[in-house]
């Protein structure tokens, strides 16, 4: 019998979230870690309640299926510790933040993998979105399409300085960003610079990104870090409950609309991915990525 998603998550909770203390680790400090999740590292400050995850999919963290699963995972497990209270999302590779969805999931799919990549994606988002955390994205690199949704799930976001871009570039892969990465973008910087940034396919410097506020700051990759555990304690200053009520009222009927026609969006995903034109645009960019290089 096929396992509902909540059902797969408290499987993998169980397998693979137990906390474990190194010996190295100060003891304040607790680590999520086996090698089924080092996917993403997390760990979780006792005497703050910050906790930090690192995506950890060298070389550029691009989200397949077992990333998006092990970081829903992780934020599920977070989420019930009563003592955590924010959520730092970084990466442990500085200068890609993170690359987006991993093409080849999209590319020669198998389509019941397909849907479960692009639900576990929507569960993710939902999360994220919704989290009781306050949770800060520290952007220490490139951070385009689905790298920019992650983002954008946060209640505020750091960006290094330097040759790094932000956005959803969707359109120059000739695909289509769907309604609730759009919701996300409009909700964050307004119905007249997502029309131009989504059409366009824009990727943004970090300087443009702050001037139309897909960012909220922007400081040097070294200080990336500490400006966001700065920021981090004036977000935990507001009791939780007022901020997560405030947030529910904010996001929540973003996060409905999805939860209502989760199916359907499944249903246009594989339907939209799995045509040969889309397919074709797939593989050109991927050759384009290819020849980069030389
Ligand atoms: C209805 C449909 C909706 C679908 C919504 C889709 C959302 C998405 O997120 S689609 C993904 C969009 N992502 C991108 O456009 C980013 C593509 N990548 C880049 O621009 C660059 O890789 C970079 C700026 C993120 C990093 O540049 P650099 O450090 O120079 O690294 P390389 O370009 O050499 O990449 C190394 C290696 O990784 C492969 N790769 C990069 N991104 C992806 C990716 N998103 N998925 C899969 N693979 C990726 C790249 O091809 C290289 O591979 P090798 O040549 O085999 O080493």
């Amino acid at each position: 019998m096929a396992l509902s998603f909540s059902a797969k998550l408290m499987r993998g909770v169980s397998r693979c979230a137990a906390l474990v203390t190194p010996k190295t680790a100060p003891t304040s400090c607790r680590y999520f870690s086996s090698a089924e999740n080092s996917r993403v590292l997390v760990n979780l400050n006792d005497k703050t309640g910050v906790a930090t995850m690192q995506l950890n999919r060298p070389p550029v963290n691009s989200l397949n299926l077992e990333v998006l699963t092990d970081m829903t995972i992780a934020l599920d497990k977070l989420q019930t510790e009563k003592d955590c209270r924010g959520m730092i999302l970084t990466s442990s590779s500085p200068g890609i933040f993170c690359a987006g969805l991993d093409i080849m999931e999209m590319y020669n799919p198998q389509e019941d993998r397909l849907r479960e990549f692009w639900r576990t994606l929507q569960e993710l988002w939902k999360m994220m979105y919704g989290s009781r955390l306050a949770t800060i994205a520290a952007i220490n690199g490139h951070s385009p399409a689905g790298g920019c949704l992650l983002s954008l799930t946060c209640d505020y976001r750091i960006m290094a300085q330097g040759k790094f871009t932000i956005g959803l570039n969707e359109t120059l892969l000739g695909i289509v960003a769907p309604f609730w990465f759009q919701d996300t973008m409009v909700n964050t910087v307004g119905h007249r610079e997502t029309e131009r940034a989504l059409q366009l396919g824009l990727l943004y410097s970090g300087e443009n990104a702050l001037k139309v506020g897909l960012i909220d700051e922007l400081v040097s990759p070294e200080k990336v870090m500490e400006t966001a555990e700065g920021q981090m304690q004036m977000w935990l200053k507001i009791p939780d409950f007022a901020r997560q009520l405030t947030k529910e009222q904010l996001r929540g009927p973003t996060v409905q609309k999805l939860a209502q026609h989760q199916e359907a969006d499944i249903d246009h995903f594989v339907n939209f991915i799995t045509k040969k034109a889309i397919q074709k645009s797939l593989e050109m960019y991927l050759n384009m990525l290819k020849q980069k290089k030389k």
